[in-house]
């Protein structure tokens, strides 16, 4: 089982992570032949927040997997290479991938995948893959490059967002922007910084620099952080020394597996602490097959149009959505999404709930709770 807790207790063991279902690699049938998918974990930050050291621990920590490193560092348009340190027996390989554009996030969507795929055919598959990006990086126009549908027979898919915060500087960063933390293709007012975007993305966050900063102000952060995403997991870290790496920062299957105790999770941390992105979540009433289509509706006038179906709100930008929704017949969907791309799938285990309903999460920018809700409601009838 997965905590959910802030997690300062003891660290069993590396790599002692129990071999529970979800832990499975995912088998697919391309052409045949089961493969193994990869994962990728995207690691983003703000600039020195400790991402390097962080991938650095990881290569030392982990011993037996054979990690790729892309580092998706562009300094001006003409730079179209990307350097990808391969993490072998041998020790650490420097590879450069071909992309069309300089930026993974603004190339055609399939490129990043394409490049690595085909840097796999090349060097043999690895067993995981690590993409830092750069500090002003937003993760919500990478992650859906790599969040790619099944029936697409990808051999890689997306794991996680891991978001390093520096503790000692990221109250200012979101209040105080500077001009660069402020992105100016999200123009609906001052204050979504480029912290909030990697915040509000973000499946676990590292809470980072805790040695530099008081126990109050550590206090402060971590609410700051809660209020803004109530979804992701907290670790807090010195020199991006996590506990573990199973589970913790690795096969998170955060794109895939919605576990019911962390939408509930979701649902206390609740507080409008922040002023610009926050968590909300939705009761789902047990629905009736059909009427999945209208929730289907509902989601898409909100995450393609920013529009509350039935109800006004401005100003409204989603940036991940989870849910689990209870059908009358027992089964129940899942739910994912991340920006406008979201998705239902069949739940693996089955009936899981108690015929008490479901519950859809949402963080982003303008989220009123009880607006939300009324609209949902009037939806669903
Ligand atoms: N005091 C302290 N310093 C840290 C900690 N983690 C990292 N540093 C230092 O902070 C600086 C930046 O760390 P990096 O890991 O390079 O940060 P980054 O996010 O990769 O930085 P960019 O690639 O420039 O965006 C380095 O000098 C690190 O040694 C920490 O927990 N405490
Ligand atoms: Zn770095």
């Amino acid at each position: 089982m997965m905590e959910f807790e802030e997690d300062r207790e003891e660290a069993p063991p590396l790599l002692d992570a129990a071999q529970d279902d979800e832990d499975v690699p995912q088998l697919v049938d391309s052409a045949g032949e089961p493969q193994v998918k990869v994962p990728i974990t995207i690691v983003t930050g703000y600039l020195g927040a400790g991402k390097t050291t962080l991938l650095n621990y990881i290569l030392n920590e982990q011993h037996g997997k054979k990690i790729a490193v892309i580092l998706n560092e562009f300094g001006n348009s003409s730079d179209i290479e990307k350097s990808l340190t391969v993490n072998t027996e041998e020790g650490k390989v420097e590879e450069w991938l071909d992309l069309a554009n300089g930026c993974l996030c603004c190339s055609v969507k399939d490129t990043g995948v394409n490049a690595i795929e085909s840097l796999m055919a090349r060097r043999g598959a690895f067993d995981y893959i690590l993409l830092e990006t750069t500090g002003l990086a937003d993760p919500g126009n990478i992650a859906p490059i790599f969040w790619v549908d099944d029936g697409l027979g990808s051999t890689i898919y997306l794991d996680g967002i891991v978001t390093l915060v520096d503790a000692k500087n990221i109250l200012r960063s979101l209040d105080a922007p500077t001009p660069e933390e402020t992105p100016e293709d999200h123009g609906q007012g001052p204050h979504l910084t480029t912290a909030h975007l990697q915040i509000s993305h973000a499946d676990v966050i590292v809470l980072n620099k805790t040695d530099i900063v008081s126990a109050d102000e550590l206090d402060a952060v971590r609410a700051r952080i809660r209020a803004i995403n109530a979804l992701a997991r907290i670790h807090e870290t010195a020199y991006s020394a996590v506990p573990r790496l199973e589970g913790v920062l690795l096969d998170l299957h955060a794109y895939n597996a919605v576990p019911v105790e962390e939408l509930d999770f979701a649902r206390k941390g609740h507080s409008h602490l922040d002023p610009t992105i926050s968590t909300i979540a939705l009761e789902v009433p047990v629905l009736a097959e059909e009427k999945l289509a209208a929730l289907d509706s509902w989601l898409q006038a909100l995450l393609w149009e920013g529009t509350l179906l039935g109800g006004e709100a401005e100003g409204i930008e989603v940036h991940r959505t989870k849910g689990r929704i209870e059908l009358a017949s027992g089964g129940v969907k899942l739910l994912q999404g991340v920006r406008e791309m979201f998705e239902f799938t069949d739940s693996r285990e089955g009936a899981g709930g108690e015929g008490s309903g479901g519950k859809i999460v949402l963080i982003g920018k303008g989220l009123d709770e009880e607006k939300f809700a009324a609209s949902l409601a009037k939806a669903l009838t």
